[in-house]
Parts: structure tokens; sequence; C-alpha cells
């Protein structure tokens, strides 16, 4: 097989980003974080002064903004123009106002534009491309010869949230169940769509859940080769 496309959906904690990384690192591909992408243009707006419910303002600033993903597995990063915003953009208090940029429908035909140029660059590029996120393996990439959702129980997911966050698990509750609900209305990531592999990753170990998602990558690799 000459290029290697993996999408991998799923709600917020069930792995999608620390899993993807390592399997484009494995591989020597490049890695995709289309969350930061919308995170990225929630900050724009926010410096820029823009109201997040102008929504002709915020899918304008969307089409315009000059963002710059940096796309090694090892040290991705996310910038505007020259200004690095690694650290802005997973601030609780941007992540809360995150879902009113991704549920403005322009802003993400956009984006969808710009993530399908990135995941055909990459996978030119190094051979392959893991992108992770809400809608790849549904709409920004249904045709990917690897397409999988990643789930995992809430109470797994609160746990390794507040973990992170060193918050309560009752504090993330509220920060995670109500992005996911929003997040619903525009992307179906809940239920795997046809074809697509689920990988219950809830009583499995870090380590678990990387070698399940290598090993559907390898199976879709191994039937390439024969075709
Ligand atoms: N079985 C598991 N699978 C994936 N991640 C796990 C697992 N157990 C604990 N974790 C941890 O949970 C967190 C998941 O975060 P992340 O990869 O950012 O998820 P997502 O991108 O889906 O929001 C990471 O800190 C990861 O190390
Ligand atoms: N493909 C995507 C990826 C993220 N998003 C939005 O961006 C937000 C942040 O995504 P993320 O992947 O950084 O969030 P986590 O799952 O890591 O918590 C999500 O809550 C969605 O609102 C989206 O709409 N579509």
């Amino acid at each position: 097989m000459n290029q290697v496309q993996v999408a991998i959906d799923g709600p917020s904690g069930t792995g999608k980003s620390s899993v993807s990384k390592l399997a484009a690192k494995e591989h020597g591909w490049g890695y995709l974080d289309t969350g930061a992408m919308y995170r990225a243009l929630t900050w724009w707006c926010l410096d820029q002064g823009i109201d997040l419910t102008d929504q002709q303002a915020v899918a304008e600033a969307g089409r315009t903004f000059d963002l710059r993903m940096g796309t090694d597995p090892s040290a991705p990063s996310v910038a505007v123009g020259e200004r690095r915003i690694d650290a802005e953009i997973r601030e609780p208090a941007l992540t809360e106002q995150v879902a009113a940029v991704a549920t403005n429908l322009e802003v993400r035909a956009n984006m969808r534009d710009r993530q399908r140029a990135l995941m055909e660059q990459l996978a030119q590029e190094t051979g392959g491309v893991v992108a992770e996120g809400r809608d790849i393996t549904t709409v920004v990439a249904p045709d990917a010869q690897v397409r999988i959702l990643m789930t995992a129980s809430e109470q797994a997911r609160l746990a390794r949230r507040s973990k992170e966050l060193s918050s309560t698990v009752e504090a993330t509750r509220a920060q995670i169940v109500d992005r996911d609900k929003a997040d619903s209305t525009v992307s179906q990531f809940m239920t795997a769509a046809d074809g697509v592999r689920l990988v219950d990753t809830s009583d499995l170990t870090f380590e678990q859940s990387l070698a399940a998602v290598l090993q559907i990558v390898q199976e879709a690799i191994d039937a390439g080769e024969r075709e």
C-alpha cells in the first residue's frame, strides 16, 4: 500500500490524541490533531475581539487566519502566523468556548477542506497520516483505509480527564458531558458508522489501547499488500 490514511474519532478522554500520536510515530507518519484547529480558531477570534456568536465574522476569520499546524507526532504544535499558542488553546476557559466555533457550519466546511488538504500532503510526504477528531471517519476522510471510533465509559473518560486537569470528577463531568452534548449536535461520534472499527478503551491500559489501534492499522496494510 503506497499511502495510508488513518482516521480516528471519539469523545473526549477516550485516548484519541495520545494513541494517535504514538501510532503515527511508530510508522514515521504525520499526525493531525483536528481539535487543535478548532481550538486555534477560537483563540484567534478571542484575540481579535470577534464575538463568537457573530456567525459571519467567525466564518470569515476561519477562512482567512494563518493557521500553521506542526504535524510531527513527537512534537506537535499550533501557531497562528509566528505566534505559538500550544498552551493557550488548552486553557479550560477557552475549552468551554470551542463549541460556539465548532457548531458554526461555515467554519466546519472550511476546516474540512483544510484538514483534507493537510492529510493528503502528509500522506504524500511521509507515506501516511493519523488524523483524529470528531468527524474524520464520517466527513473529512470517509474513504480512509483505516477508520476507527474510540469509545470508553463515561466513568473511565471522566477519571482520565480529571487526573489530567487535576480537578474533581464532578467538575470535569460538567465540562465534558456538556461539551459532548454540544458536539453531538453537529457530528455523530458516539456510535461507529458503517465500516468503522470500534475500540472500547474502558478496561484497557494505555499500552493495550495503542496495541489495538496498531493491530487494526497493520491488518489494513497487510490487506492492501495482498490486493
Ligand atoms: N486505556 C487507555 N487508553 C487511552 N488513554 C488512556 C488509557 N488509560 C489512561 N489513559 C490516559 O487518558 C488520557 C486520554 O487523553 P487523550 O489521549 O487526550 O484523549 P482524547 O484525545 O480522546 O481526549 C491520557 O492521559 C492517557 O494517557
Ligand atoms: N474533528 C473535530 C475535532 C474537534 N472538534 C471540536 O473541537 C473541540 C476540541 O477537540 P479536542 O479533540 O481538542 O478535545 P478533546 O477530545 O481532546 O477533549 C471539541 O469539543 C469539538 O467541539 C470538532 O468539532 N471536530
